[in-house]
């Protein structure tokens, strides 16, 4: 991992982060309708990440939240490490991570195409399926409107990521965790795979986005809103026009409990994933290599379900 980085992010108006308001994007207004598509096209260009509005209600977010907050509360640990590594193939991955790189407790489940989630507690299960019911939507609808602005049929990305079958984990996350952190790192610094990814919290306070100028941004999600961060194969398909950014979470000196989920939603696993034709000519040739997901995925020695980034494998260096 780069640098050193337990450093204060800005809340400087410069790298204010931009809002999209997913219902306009759709709207009957022509007009209005061309106005935030461009909006979209300059935030996902420009930045990399937003906040999106009025994609999925705020009641449903937050019954979500709670679901995970009544996971880590009213379960013991005991019953969490059930679900401990097993498999490379799990479904289901629990774990505890507290050392100087790292400290947080997690929780990943498989979202989509099939949903797997633990049974304990009751209202877990309900409230976590609603949200991605209502992400997996938003991902669409997302899908439809960045194919449009990059200037294809609006089911292109549907149809090159096979978001019908498309591969989403979630990664629901408790800090610090159980209160024994060992250090200011919540999660290192990283990218995520995917097309996106679709982060709530329950308070803000730790999660930083590296800008494209290089300076790290907290991300103070308003309470409508759902940060959306796009991902290592957006960046491959469109051959670098769009970027994924690095992010990660500082910890405040272990004395804000934050819980987040950050859902990473992707192709299916066998779509193999390489810049568009689009995006390639003699001034453009492709900068990285193609290859399905799965094999993406695995290409550090993790498993699926880990969802490590692989960009920095798959970038071809430029010939001189
Ligand atoms: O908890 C957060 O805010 C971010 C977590 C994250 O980046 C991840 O799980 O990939
Ligand atoms: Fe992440």
């Amino acid at each position: 991992m780069a640098n050193n980085l337990a450093v204060s992010a800005t809340d400087g108006c410069d790298d204010q982060i931009p809002t999209v308001d997913y219902s306009l994007l759709f709207s009957e207004d022509q007009n209005e309708r061309a106005k935030s598509l461009e909006h979209l096209g300059k935030a996902c260009e420009e930045f990399g990440f937003f906040y999106l509005i009025n994609g999925v209600e705020e009641s449903v977010v937050e019954a979500a939240l709670k679901g995970i907050s009544d996971f880590f509360e009213l379960t013991n640990q005991e019953e969490r490490s059930e679900y401990l590594k097993k498999d490379s193939m799990d479904r289901i991955r629990w774990g505890l991570r507290s050392h100087a790189g790292e400290n947080r407790e997690y929780l990943k489940v498989v979202a989509h195409p099939q949903y797997h989630c633990p049974t304990k507690p009751a209202s877990f299960r309900d409230a976590i399926g609603v949200y991605f019911k209502g992400m997996h939507e938003v991902e669409l609808g997302l899908a439809r409107a960045i194919s449009k602005i990059l200037g294809y049929e609006k089911t292109y990305i549907e149809k090159e990521f096979r978001l019908e079958a498309g591969f989403d984990v979630s990664a629901m996350n408790l800090y610090p965790p159980s209160f024994q952190s060992k250090g200011s790192i919540g999660v290192p610094d990283h990218t995520d795979p995917g097309f996106f990814v679709s982060l709530i919290q329950d308070v803000n306070g730790g999660l930083q986005v590296l800008s494209h100028k290089g300076s790290w941004i907290a991300v103070n999600i308003p309470s409508n809103a759902i940060f959306i961060n796009l991902g290592d194969h957006l960046e491959i398909l469109s051959n670098g026009k769009y970027k994924s950014h690095i992010h990660q979470v500082v910890l405040d000196n272990n004395q804000v409990k934050r819980i987040s989920m950050a859902t990473l939603h992707g192709p299916s696993l066998n779509t193999v994933v390489a810049p568009a034709p689009g995006f390639i000519d003699d001034s453009r040739p492709p900068a990285y290599r193609g290859m399905t997901y799965k094999q993406s995925l695995e290409l550090n020695g993790s498993d699926e379900i880990d969802v490590q980034s692989s960009l920095d494998q798959l970038r071809i260096p430029l010939a001189i």
